[in-house]
């Protein structure tokens, strides 16, 4: 399968911030001529948004939650991702396997080969010569203790934002893995900056990598 898109996605823990730029990045895209398709997961799709119910707010054994977190991506890459790439758009994804690997492989503490097996089957294409990843993964780091002040009080909590913040240090781990491992695709974004630094961050990091044209202010 060929595809001329840029497939983007952001990741962290929770209150990591970066929701907070997906407004800007899409304008930016838009402004350079770009076409974009911004989601998220779990979900993207209605059968997928109706998983990200039950996976953040019922309770269950990790095997139960990987399976539905891939079975939403499934539906997810082949309605939505793998067609907007095929067009050339860009895909604005806010999380994606690797917080499989950060929540439910580090922060679970569930079987990462299992994983790995489940991210081989459901990101295979036929005609797809490799893997389906993404080509950019921006990596809010952010300490966990710092998350869950911004976090305080801000909404109710779901599963996963009412964990303790040792769960949270584990996913950091587990994201730092991920991308000690890929470093050709994850750029790490100091979180702990004040927003407009965080931006630039961000900016800088795009146009970096020639998916932005310079000189572009938000
Ligand atoms: N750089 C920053 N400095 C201080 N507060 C921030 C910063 N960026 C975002 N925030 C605030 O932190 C909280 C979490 O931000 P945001 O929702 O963007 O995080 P997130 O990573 O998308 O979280 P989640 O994955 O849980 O949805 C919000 O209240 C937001 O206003
Ligand atoms: C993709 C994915 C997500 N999660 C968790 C991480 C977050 O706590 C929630 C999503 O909430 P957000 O406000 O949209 O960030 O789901 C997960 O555990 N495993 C995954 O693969």
């Amino acid at each position: 399968m060929s595809d001329n898109g840029l497939f983007l996605t952001l990741e962290g823990i929770d209150g990591a911030g970066k929701s907070s730029h997906l407004d800007a990045l899409e304008a930016l895209f838009r402004a350079q001529g770009r076409e974009v398709v911004r989601t998220r997961e779990p979900g993207g799709t209605p059968l997928a948004e109706t998983l990200r119910g039950l996976i953040l707010e019922k309770p269950m054994d990790p095997l139960t939650e990987s399976l539905l977190v891939f079975a939403a991506r499934r539906d997810h890459i082949v309605q939505v991702i793998e067609p907007a790439l095929v067009r050339g758009d860009v895909v604005l994804c806010d999380r994606f396997t690797d917080a499989t690997f950060a929540y439910q492989g580090a922060g679970r503490g569930f079987d990462e080969a299992v994983l790995s097996t489940l991210e081989q089957w459901v990101q295979s294409e036929a005609g797809r010569a490799t893997l389906l990843q993404p080509h950019i993964t921006l990596w809010f780091d952010l300490a966990p203790e710092i998350a869950a002040q911004r976090l305080a009080g801000a909404r109710v909590p779901d599963k996963f934002e009412a964990q303790p913040v040792e769960f949270f240090s584990r996913v950091a781990q587990g994201y730092a893995a991920r991308a000690a491992a890929d470093a050709k695709r994850f750029v790490r974004i100091d979180a702990s900056q004040s927003r407009d630094q965080v931006w630039q961050q961000v900016e800088t990091a795009l146009v970096a990598r020639g998916v932005l044209s310079g000189g572009v202010t938000r």
